[in-house]
Protein backbone atom coordinates (compact mmCIF):
# COMPACT_ATOMS: atom_id res chain seq x y z
CA UNK A 1 0.00 0.00 0.00
CA UNK A 2 1.46 3.70 -0.66
CA UNK A 3 1.44 6.07 2.07
CA UNK A 4 2.35 9.24 2.24
CA UNK A 5 3.84 12.19 3.86
CA UNK A 6 7.09 12.25 5.13
CA UNK A 7 8.48 9.30 6.07
CA UNK A 8 12.09 9.01 5.92
CA UNK A 9 11.96 5.64 5.19
CA UNK A 10 10.36 6.07 2.55
CA UNK A 11 11.98 4.36 -1.13
CA UNK A 12 10.44 6.55 -3.59
CA UNK A 13 10.17 9.76 -2.35
CA UNK A 14 9.35 12.84 -4.91
CA UNK A 15 11.56 15.45 -5.29
CA UNK A 16 11.19 19.30 -6.03
CA UNK A 17 12.28 20.46 -9.52
CA UNK A 18 15.52 21.13 -8.66
CA UNK A 19 15.83 25.30 -10.46
CA UNK A 20 19.53 25.62 -10.16
CA UNK A 21 19.85 22.31 -11.97
CA UNK A 22 22.35 20.20 -10.10
CA UNK A 23 21.41 17.13 -7.76
CA UNK A 24 18.44 16.86 -6.81
CA UNK A 25 17.45 16.91 -3.06
CA UNK A 26 14.69 15.30 -0.95
CA UNK A 27 12.92 17.93 1.28
CA UNK A 28 13.24 15.15 3.93
CA UNK A 29 16.47 16.17 5.31
CA UNK A 30 18.04 13.03 7.80
CA UNK A 31 17.16 13.95 11.63
CA UNK A 32 20.18 13.32 13.55
CA UNK A 33 18.22 13.92 17.15
CA UNK A 34 19.57 10.38 17.49
CA UNK A 35 23.00 10.63 16.84
CA UNK A 36 25.84 10.05 19.66
CA UNK A 37 29.04 11.44 20.30
CA UNK A 38 32.14 9.81 19.74
CA UNK A 39 35.46 11.08 19.92
CA UNK A 40 38.04 10.05 16.29
CA UNK A 41 40.81 7.65 16.98
CA UNK A 42 42.61 7.13 13.95
CA UNK A 43 42.07 7.96 10.50
CA UNK A 44 42.32 5.52 7.76
CA UNK A 45 41.65 6.20 3.76
CA UNK A 46 38.52 7.40 4.96
CA UNK A 47 37.96 5.25 7.67
CA UNK A 48 37.55 6.37 10.82
CA UNK A 49 37.78 4.38 14.14
CA UNK A 50 35.69 6.35 16.95
CA UNK A 51 34.96 5.60 20.38
CA UNK A 52 31.40 5.68 21.27
CA UNK A 53 31.07 5.34 24.92
CA UNK A 54 33.42 2.52 25.05
CA UNK A 55 32.93 1.03 22.03
CA UNK A 56 35.11 1.60 19.01
CA UNK A 57 33.01 2.16 15.75
CA UNK A 58 34.03 2.17 12.11
CA UNK A 59 32.97 5.58 10.58
CA UNK A 60 32.87 7.18 7.46
CA UNK A 61 31.97 11.00 7.37
CA UNK A 62 28.11 11.30 6.06
CA UNK A 63 28.10 13.39 2.42
CA UNK A 64 26.48 15.97 3.68
CA UNK A 65 29.73 17.32 5.61
CA UNK A 66 31.16 18.33 2.43
CA UNK A 67 35.20 18.96 2.00
CA UNK A 68 35.01 18.97 6.20
CA UNK A 69 37.61 16.19 7.19
CA UNK A 70 37.31 14.40 10.71
CA UNK A 71 40.78 14.27 12.47
CA UNK A 72 42.36 12.53 15.24
CA UNK A 73 40.85 13.93 18.39
CA UNK A 74 37.39 15.67 17.00
CA UNK A 75 34.36 15.48 18.90
CA UNK A 76 32.09 13.95 16.19
CA UNK A 77 28.18 13.00 16.55
CA UNK A 78 27.44 9.56 14.41
CA UNK A 79 24.56 7.95 13.23
CA UNK A 80 23.53 4.21 12.07
CA UNK A 81 25.23 1.01 13.51
CA UNK A 82 26.76 2.31 16.63
CA UNK A 83 27.70 -1.80 17.83
CA UNK A 84 31.33 -1.88 17.15
CA UNK A 85 30.83 -5.14 15.38
CA UNK A 86 32.70 -6.37 12.60
CA UNK A 87 32.12 -5.41 9.31
CA UNK A 88 29.69 -2.60 10.36
CA UNK A 89 29.87 1.12 9.32
CA UNK A 90 28.56 3.88 11.00
CA UNK A 91 28.42 8.04 9.39
CA UNK A 92 29.83 11.03 10.86
CA UNK A 93 26.57 13.36 10.73
CA UNK A 94 28.65 16.30 12.39
CA UNK A 95 31.96 17.78 13.70
CA UNK A 96 31.83 19.36 17.17
CA UNK A 97 33.81 23.13 17.72
CA UNK A 98 37.01 22.38 18.28
CA UNK A 99 38.98 24.09 21.41
CA UNK A 100 42.31 23.78 19.48
CA UNK A 101 43.94 22.58 16.38
CA UNK A 102 47.45 21.27 15.37
CA UNK A 103 48.32 22.03 11.62
CA UNK A 104 51.09 20.04 9.91
CA UNK A 105 53.27 21.68 7.12
CA UNK A 106 52.68 20.93 3.16
CA UNK A 107 55.72 18.65 2.69
CA UNK A 108 56.79 16.25 -0.61
CA UNK A 109 54.33 13.57 0.11
CA UNK A 110 51.53 15.98 0.75
CA UNK A 111 51.25 19.86 -0.85
CA UNK A 112 48.73 20.60 1.30
CA UNK A 113 48.63 21.90 5.24
CA UNK A 114 46.77 19.75 7.28
CA UNK A 115 44.87 19.92 10.20
CA UNK A 116 46.27 16.61 12.23
CA UNK A 117 44.85 16.69 15.51
CA UNK A 118 41.81 18.32 17.42
CA UNK A 119 41.16 19.71 20.96
CA UNK A 120 44.58 19.14 22.73
CA UNK A 121 45.56 20.47 25.51
CA UNK A 122 49.30 19.60 25.46
CA UNK A 123 51.93 19.11 22.77
CA UNK A 124 54.77 16.68 23.98
CA UNK A 125 58.15 17.77 21.69
CA UNK A 126 60.12 14.79 21.86
CA UNK A 127 64.03 15.01 21.40
CA UNK A 128 66.71 12.58 22.06
CA UNK A 129 69.74 14.12 23.78
CA UNK A 130 72.15 12.24 21.28
CA UNK A 131 71.62 9.82 18.52
CA UNK A 132 69.95 11.89 16.89
CA UNK A 133 71.67 15.42 17.50
CA UNK A 134 68.47 17.35 19.20
CA UNK A 135 67.79 20.09 17.00
CA UNK A 136 67.46 23.32 18.69
CA UNK A 137 65.39 24.84 15.51
CA UNK A 138 62.89 22.17 15.23
CA UNK A 139 62.16 22.70 18.93
CA UNK A 140 61.73 26.33 18.83
CA UNK A 141 59.37 25.87 15.55
CA UNK A 142 57.23 23.00 17.31
CA UNK A 143 57.17 25.59 20.84
CA UNK A 144 55.66 28.52 18.35
CA UNK A 145 53.09 25.80 16.90
CA UNK A 146 52.15 24.91 20.32
CA UNK A 147 51.59 28.28 21.31
CA UNK A 148 49.89 29.50 18.02
CA UNK A 149 47.53 26.65 18.94
CA UNK A 150 46.47 27.89 22.40
CA UNK A 151 48.32 24.07 23.79
CA UNK A 152 50.94 23.95 26.43
CA UNK A 153 53.96 22.63 25.75
CA UNK A 154 56.03 19.87 27.45
CA UNK A 155 59.18 19.01 26.58
CA UNK A 156 60.14 15.24 26.87
CA UNK A 157 64.26 14.68 26.67
CA UNK A 158 64.85 11.13 25.74
CA UNK A 159 68.47 9.05 25.51
CA UNK A 160 69.81 10.76 28.68
CA UNK A 161 72.05 7.68 29.31
CA UNK A 162 73.77 8.81 26.08
CA UNK A 163 74.00 12.40 26.94
CA UNK A 164 73.83 15.00 29.50
CA UNK A 165 70.57 17.47 29.29
CA UNK A 166 71.98 20.36 30.85
CA UNK A 167 72.74 22.75 27.74
CA UNK A 168 69.42 22.01 25.93
CA UNK A 169 67.76 22.73 29.62
CA UNK A 170 69.70 25.85 30.38
CA UNK A 171 68.49 27.31 26.89
CA UNK A 172 64.93 26.40 27.56
CA UNK A 173 65.08 27.21 31.14
CA UNK A 174 64.31 31.41 30.38
CA UNK A 175 60.99 30.21 28.07
CA UNK A 176 59.61 27.69 31.49
CA UNK A 177 58.89 24.72 29.39
CA UNK A 178 58.16 22.12 31.89
CA UNK A 179 60.47 19.56 30.93
CA UNK A 180 60.98 15.24 31.81
CA UNK A 181 64.35 13.86 31.45
CA UNK A 182 64.07 10.26 30.27
CA UNK A 183 66.28 6.70 28.95
CA UNK A 184 64.38 3.56 27.74
CA UNK A 185 65.69 1.85 31.59
CA UNK A 186 64.31 4.69 33.66
CA UNK A 187 61.05 4.27 31.49
CA UNK A 188 60.73 0.54 31.97
CA UNK A 189 62.64 0.02 35.14
CA UNK A 190 62.82 3.40 36.73
CA UNK A 191 60.13 5.94 37.76
CA UNK A 192 60.45 8.26 34.27
CA UNK A 193 56.65 6.92 32.86
CA UNK A 194 54.84 8.40 36.06
CA UNK A 195 57.19 11.41 35.47
CA UNK A 196 55.92 11.74 32.41
CA UNK A 197 51.93 10.68 33.19
CA UNK A 198 52.36 13.14 36.08
CA UNK A 199 52.39 15.64 32.86
CA UNK A 200 49.77 14.29 31.32
CA UNK A 201 46.73 13.09 33.28
CA UNK A 202 43.80 14.19 32.24
CA UNK A 203 44.35 16.10 29.53
CA UNK A 204 44.70 15.10 26.05
CA UNK A 205 48.34 15.51 24.85
CA UNK A 206 49.93 15.51 20.87
CA UNK A 207 53.20 13.90 21.14
CA UNK A 208 55.50 15.27 17.96
CA UNK A 209 59.38 14.13 17.62
CA UNK A 210 61.44 13.17 14.45
CA UNK A 211 62.24 9.79 13.53
CA UNK A 212 64.69 7.45 16.14
CA UNK A 213 63.94 10.07 19.26
CA UNK A 214 62.12 7.44 20.86
CA UNK A 215 59.08 8.63 20.53
CA UNK A 216 57.46 4.94 20.03
CA UNK A 217 59.45 3.68 23.20
CA UNK A 218 58.24 6.44 24.84
CA UNK A 219 54.60 6.30 24.17
CA UNK A 220 54.62 2.75 24.69
CA UNK A 221 55.39 2.91 28.21
CA UNK A 222 52.54 4.56 29.20
CA UNK A 223 50.11 3.67 27.02
CA UNK A 224 48.30 -0.02 28.04
CA UNK A 225 50.15 -3.11 27.28
CA UNK A 226 47.85 -4.08 24.38
CA UNK A 227 47.84 -1.03 22.60
CA UNK A 228 51.63 -1.26 22.15
CA UNK A 229 53.36 -0.43 18.57
CA UNK A 230 56.50 -2.67 17.83
CA UNK A 231 59.58 0.07 17.48
CA UNK A 232 62.25 -0.21 15.54
CA UNK A 233 60.54 -0.90 11.63
CA UNK A 234 62.91 1.00 9.50
CA UNK A 235 62.29 0.14 6.07
CA UNK A 236 65.96 -1.32 5.30
CA UNK A 237 65.28 -0.05 1.43
CA UNK A 238 63.42 3.20 1.93
CA UNK A 239 65.52 4.31 5.23
CA UNK A 240 61.16 4.78 6.45
CA UNK A 241 59.33 3.80 8.83
CA UNK A 242 57.00 0.98 7.90
CA UNK A 243 54.07 3.13 9.23
CA UNK A 244 53.75 5.52 6.71
CA UNK A 245 50.66 6.45 7.47
CA UNK A 246 49.92 10.90 8.03
CA UNK A 247 47.50 10.12 10.28
CA UNK A 248 47.94 10.36 14.36
CA UNK A 249 46.68 7.89 17.03
CA UNK A 250 44.76 8.30 19.90
CA UNK A 251 45.33 5.95 22.76
CA UNK A 252 44.23 5.94 26.11
CA UNK A 253 47.00 6.79 29.09
CA UNK A 254 47.47 3.60 31.30
CA UNK A 255 46.11 4.35 34.69
CA UNK A 256 45.11 7.70 34.33
CA UNK A 257 42.37 10.15 34.87
CA UNK A 258 41.22 10.19 31.37
CA UNK A 259 44.21 11.25 29.66
CA UNK A 260 45.02 10.61 26.03
CA UNK A 261 48.19 10.16 24.35
CA UNK A 262 47.97 11.01 20.55
CA UNK A 263 50.63 9.50 18.83
CA UNK A 264 51.55 11.49 15.62
CA UNK A 265 53.62 8.96 12.82
CA UNK A 266 54.69 11.51 9.70
CA UNK A 267 55.07 14.38 11.04
CA UNK A 268 58.19 16.27 10.51
CA UNK A 269 57.70 20.13 11.18
CA UNK A 270 54.36 22.26 11.72
CA UNK A 271 53.58 25.01 8.94
CA UNK A 272 54.34 28.45 10.97
CA UNK A 273 53.21 31.00 8.31
CA UNK A 274 50.04 31.50 9.29
CA UNK A 275 51.12 32.16 12.73
CA UNK A 276 50.28 35.25 14.36
CA UNK A 277 52.77 36.81 16.47
CA UNK A 278 50.07 38.64 18.82
CA UNK A 279 49.01 34.85 19.57
CA UNK A 280 52.82 34.06 20.18
CA UNK A 281 52.99 36.61 22.61
CA UNK A 282 50.55 35.29 24.92
CA UNK A 283 53.40 33.00 26.11
CA UNK A 284 55.24 35.78 27.62
CA UNK A 285 53.21 37.60 29.93
CA UNK A 286 55.47 39.52 31.17
CA UNK A 287 56.55 41.02 27.70
CA UNK A 288 53.04 41.71 26.97
CA UNK A 289 52.30 44.76 29.14
CA UNK A 290 55.56 46.14 26.89
CA UNK A 291 53.46 45.59 23.63
CA UNK A 292 51.63 49.09 24.32
CA UNK A 293 53.27 51.41 22.36
CA UNK A 294 54.09 48.76 19.84
CA UNK A 295 52.83 49.90 16.10
CA UNK A 296 50.26 48.68 14.29
CA UNK A 297 50.70 44.78 13.86
CA UNK A 298 54.56 45.09 15.24
CA UNK A 299 55.99 42.13 14.06
CA UNK A 300 57.78 42.59 17.69
CA UNK A 301 61.18 42.51 15.67
CA UNK A 302 61.48 45.94 13.82
CA UNK A 303 63.35 48.95 14.96
CA UNK A 304 60.30 50.58 16.24
CA UNK A 305 59.14 47.72 18.58
CA UNK A 306 58.53 49.13 22.09
CA UNK A 307 59.97 45.78 23.60
CA UNK A 308 63.52 47.45 23.70
CA UNK A 309 62.73 50.20 25.96
CA UNK A 310 60.51 47.88 27.88
CA UNK A 311 63.74 45.65 28.85
CA UNK A 312 65.70 48.64 28.89
CA UNK A 313 63.77 50.37 31.38
CA UNK A 314 64.11 46.82 33.31
CA UNK A 315 60.58 45.74 33.50
CA UNK A 316 61.43 42.33 32.14
CA UNK A 317 64.62 39.70 31.41
CA UNK A 318 66.58 41.06 28.15
CA UNK A 319 66.53 36.97 27.75
CA UNK A 320 62.89 36.69 27.26
CA UNK A 321 63.18 39.00 24.63
CA UNK A 322 65.71 37.45 22.98
CA UNK A 323 63.78 33.86 23.30
CA UNK A 324 60.68 36.01 22.07
CA UNK A 325 62.71 36.55 18.80
CA UNK A 326 64.17 33.78 18.54
CA UNK A 327 60.81 31.69 18.41
CA UNK A 328 59.01 34.32 15.72
CA UNK A 329 62.40 34.27 13.91
CA UNK A 330 61.56 30.48 13.01
CA UNK A 331 58.76 31.28 10.91
CA UNK A 332 60.46 31.57 8.23
CA UNK A 333 61.18 28.53 6.58
CA UNK A 334 64.83 27.10 6.27
CA UNK A 335 66.49 23.94 4.05
CA UNK A 336 65.25 21.03 6.04
CA UNK A 337 62.69 22.60 8.31
N1 LIG B 1 70.35 4.54 24.19
C1 LIG B 1 69.04 4.67 24.15
N2 LIG B 1 68.35 4.24 23.08
C2 LIG B 1 67.02 4.40 23.05
C3 LIG B 1 66.31 5.02 24.13
N3 LIG B 1 65.00 5.05 23.81
C4 LIG B 1 64.88 4.48 22.60
N4 LIG B 1 66.09 4.07 22.14
C5 LIG B 1 66.40 3.39 20.86
O1 LIG B 1 66.31 4.34 19.80
C6 LIG B 1 65.80 3.72 18.62
C7 LIG B 1 64.56 4.45 18.14
O2 LIG B 1 63.54 4.29 19.10
P1 LIG B 1 61.98 4.33 18.73
O3 LIG B 1 61.24 4.32 19.99
O4 LIG B 1 61.66 3.33 17.70
O5 LIG B 1 61.98 5.78 18.08
P2 LIG B 1 60.85 6.58 17.27
O6 LIG B 1 61.08 7.98 17.63
O7 LIG B 1 59.53 6.01 17.48
O8 LIG B 1 61.34 6.35 15.81
P3 LIG B 1 60.50 5.88 14.52
O9 LIG B 1 59.95 4.53 14.84
O10 LIG B 1 61.53 5.87 13.44
O11 LIG B 1 59.46 6.94 14.33
C8 LIG B 1 65.50 2.26 19.01
O12 LIG B 1 66.59 1.48 18.63
C9 LIG B 1 65.37 2.34 20.52
O13 LIG B 1 65.67 1.11 21.14
C10 LIG B 1 67.07 5.45 25.27
O14 LIG B 1 66.57 6.00 26.25
N5 LIG B 1 68.42 5.26 25.22
ZN1 LIG C 1 56.59 45.14 19.07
Amino acid sequence: MRRYGKNPDEDDIRVRPNRKGNRPRTNIRPKHEDASEGMVLTVDRGRLTCLVEDRTVTAMKARELGRKAAVVGDRVMIVGDLSGDKDTLARIVRIQERSSVLRRTADDDDPFERVIVANADQLAIVTALADPEPRPRMIDRCLVAAYDAGLSPLLVLTKSDLAPADDLLEMYGTLGVPHVVTSREELYGGGAAERVRAHLDGKVTAFVGHSGVGKTTLVNALVPEDRRRVTGHVNAVTGRGRHTTTSALALPLASSNGGWVIDTPGVRSFGLHHVDPSRVILAFPDLVPGTENCPRACSHDEPDCALDAWVEQGHADPARLYSLRRLLATRERHEGD
